[in-house]
């Protein structure tokens, strides 16, 4: 599973809870980007999710469905996304959530379509700060302490900087950036066109847009070129 990840530069989040029409979907699926991660923190249901799933499947690129929520958990994804929010204080983002889906699907759980991403939430405004009570106000050396919880005690295959909703502060991606050996670095949060998505892609492994789709499609699909043209630093 990680192997099919790996090749992942620049990937559009789809919000099952948000409407998006049939030629900007197919703009989307055919501007180049690497997969479509479908998921949202609030207001993802199983009709929601089953109904995006079924147009995005008219093309070719990898569907991964990013779980939020157990009751819109839906079959037929290429991929399952598993995130632990590392910095809630609430260990149900961690593990409890995880621990009643084992419990409840035991045996129907197809291991080898699952990854877990280890999140660390950075934006104290955005909807999943809120609902997990993630504690945003990290320096850079305490986001990258965390990074190092997922990447070397954990061995997690994805370490993902969730700015969601607003653009984050690069010289914490840069500190995290520094520790990350082993896992996939995913960066999303605020981006809004090119010169983001390039700072962002110098940095990270692996690129997320979102919200922007939604609010200015045009730009939204600038980001693909922007982020596979840029290379990374080395460090
Ligand atoms: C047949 C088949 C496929 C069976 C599947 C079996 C199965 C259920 C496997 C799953 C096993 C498992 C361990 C599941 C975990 C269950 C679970 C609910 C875990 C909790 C996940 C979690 C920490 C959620 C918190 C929210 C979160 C991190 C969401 C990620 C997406 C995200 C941040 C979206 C951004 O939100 P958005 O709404 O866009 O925000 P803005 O408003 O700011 O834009
Ligand atoms: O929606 P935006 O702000 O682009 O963030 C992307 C993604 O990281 C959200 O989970
Ligand atoms: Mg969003």
């Amino acid at each position: 599973m990680r192997q099919k990840i790996q090749p992942w530069r620049h990937v559009f989040k789809l919000d099952p809870d948000r409407e998006l029409g049939d030629r900007e979907l197919e703009a989307v699926c055919l501007s180049g980007t690497d997969a479509i991660l479908v998921g949202g923190s609030t207001g993802v249901t199983y009709e929601n999710t089953v109904a995006l799933l079924a147009r995005v499947r008219q093309y070719e690129l990898p569907c991964a469905m990013e779980i939020s929520d157990l009751e819109a958990v839906v079959p037929g994804f290429d991929l399952y996304m598993i995130p632990m929010v590392l910095n809630s204080p609430d260990t149900d983002w961690i593990l409890g959530h995880h621990r009643r889906a084992i419990e409840r699907y035991g045996s129907l759980i197809p291991w080898e379509q699952l990854l877990t991403e280890g999140y660390i939430v950075l934006n104290g405004d955005s909807s999943v700060a809120r609902l997990t009570g993630a504690d945003s106000s990290l320096s850079g050396d305490g986001a990258a302490a965390y990074a190092q919880i997922a990447d070397k005690l954990m061995s997690l295959p994805v370490v993902y900087l969730e700015y969601s909703g607003a653009f984050g502060d690069m010289n914490t991606v840069r500190t995290v950036r520094e520790t990350v050996e082993h896992s996939q670095l995913f960066y999303g949060g605020g981006i809004t066109g090119v010169a983001e998505a390039g700072q962002a892609a110098a940095l990270c492994d692996t690129v997320v847009v979102g919200n922007v789709i939604y609010q200015n499609l045009q730009q939204a699909l600038l980001t693909v070129q922007a982020v596979k043209q840029t290379p990374q630093i080395e460090f």
